[in-house]
């Protein structure tokens, strides 16, 4: 675990001592935006436009923020459009790699490097920050379009559209206030609320974390009590953003991030919903268990020193959803 400054690996875990012992996220860097026509996007410059074959993403199996765009690449069927490397699980002194041996690793097929810092400092040699998956690179112009997630997921919603004349659209104009409230709390609390509960290195941080994580849990399973998705009958991104969260929460955080009032499976609703969405055409296609439970138990030595992968609970993804 690092990070590159003026373009060189320092190999140091986060730093929690200025903050109080509390992890606090960094800002995704490479804010660039494919559109339909290669006009700017909300941020970034222009000069990327959707085509066929010319964006490479990579991902870790492992990581919830990677798992979005790998779903939104499934769900808009854009997997014969833009090419994918898997990273190894284990993410450890110098970082992701791209070895080999494990099932679903595929190496880095565009460049074959050792390692995806090389990836940020082919975009930018004096690159400072962290190196985090998702990146996706442009072929034509050798560089990075984006690191954040939340922007790459917006892309493959719509850029593409005229492309694969796929128009699902889970970012509907007439939902997109609500939505980006309920994602404001759902980021906070749960995607990086896990986050802070578990790379909390003083009881406060930790307290502060899984409090209003667990409230928000309670408020979730409340809401899909009374409606099938977050925002009513209709399927959003914020479900999608949600989903690679829970469906980590019982082999990962419940244990290895100390999330454990409750497990998923305690929540009826938000357990069949979470199946719901496992069992959704493609998605199940898109998980990496053995990715996800070997990544964070081998690769977060300063919480699981001997790197010991837990047994695990067998988790019923398959077992009838019942909902709708
Ligand atoms: N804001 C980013 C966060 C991505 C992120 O933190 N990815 C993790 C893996 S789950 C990572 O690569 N971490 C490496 C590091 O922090 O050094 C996004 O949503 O795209």
């Amino acid at each position: 675990m690092g990070l590159l400054i003026d373009g060189k690996w320092h190999d140091q875990w986060y730093d929690t001592k200025s903050t109080g012992g509390a992890f606090k996220r960094s800002e995704s860097q490479f804010r660039n935006w494919i559109t339909a026509d290669g006009s700017a996007g909300p941020s970034g410059d222009g000069g990327f436009k959707a085509e066929s074959g010319r964006y490479h993403l990579y991902v870790s199996l492992a990581c919830p923020w990677a798992h979005r765009t790998l779903i939104f690449r499934q769900l808009k069927e854009l997997e014969d459009h833009i090419t994918v490397s898997a990273v190894h699980p284990d993410m450890l002194g110098e970082g992701w790699t791209f070895d080999t041996d494990a099932h679903g690793a595929t190496g880095d097929s565009l460049f074959g490097s050792s390692h995806l810092h090389q990836i940020y400092t082919r975009a930018d040699a004096e690159y400072t920050g962290r190196v985090t998956v998702p990146v996706l690179w442009d072929k034509a112009k050798a560089t990075i379009v984006s690191n954040e997630s939340a922007e790459i997921i917006r892309m493959f919603n719509s850029a593409f559209d005229g492309v694969t004349g796929n128009g699902d659209d889970y970012w509907p104009e007439e939902l997109r206030e609500p939505i980006e409230a309920v994602n404001a709390r759902i980021y906070s609390t749960i995607n990086n609320g896990v986050y802070k509960c578990g790379f909390a290195t003083s009881q406060e941080a930790y307290d502060d974390a899984v409090v209003p994580l667990f409230d928000s849990l309670d408020w979730l399973e409340d809401l899909l009590s009374q409606h099938r998705y977050l925002l009513g009958e209709r399927i959003t991104e914020a479900d999608w953003r949600l989903f690679t969260t829970l469906l980590r929460f019982d082999p990962v955080y419940h244990t290895h991030f100390k999330c454990n009032r409750k497990r998923l499976t305690d929540y009826p609703n938000l357990w069949a919903y979470t199946r719901e969405l496992y069992q959704w055409p493609g998605v199940a296609e898109t998980v990496g268990m053995q990715h996800i439970v070997r990544h964070y138990h081998y690769s977060h030595d300063t919480i699981n020193p001997h790197r010991i992968i837990p047994i695990n609970p067998v988790i019923g993804w398959m077992e009838p959803h019942g909902r709708g």
